[in-house]
């Protein structure tokens, strides 16, 4: 293979690696937030942190250089996935 090629290539694997495990730990955390909020009867939701949290990454986004909407959307997917593992704690 084109040696260039091969040494973005190796760079990408690594950044992926990265990702998956900086979201690992970041499930766990969301999961033991999870399980606090359904022994405290706390709502799995909680969308003003999640506006807050959107609106903060955008502009984050834009100081970086990244499209923001993307942004919006990745966060979006991820924030959705633990809401939908809150919801299945809660009920139990
Ligand atoms: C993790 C939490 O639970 C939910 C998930 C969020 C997230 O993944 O960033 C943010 C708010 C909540 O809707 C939380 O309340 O902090």
């Amino acid at each position: 293979m084109d040696e260039t090629l091969k040494r973005y290539r190796e760079s990408i694997d690594n950044i992926d690696a990265a990702l998956v495990f900086m979201l690992a730990e970041r499930f766990k955390v969301t999961q033991a937030v999870g399980e606090y909020k359904a022994t405290h009867d706390l709502p799995p939701a909680d969308p003003g942190r999640e506006e807050r949290q959107i609106s903060r990454l955008r502009q984050l986004a834009l100081d970086a250089n990244l499209d923001p909407d993307f942004t919006e959307k990745f966060l979006r997917f991820i924030i959705d996935e633990v809401i939908r593992h809150h919801e299945r704690l809660r009920e139990g």
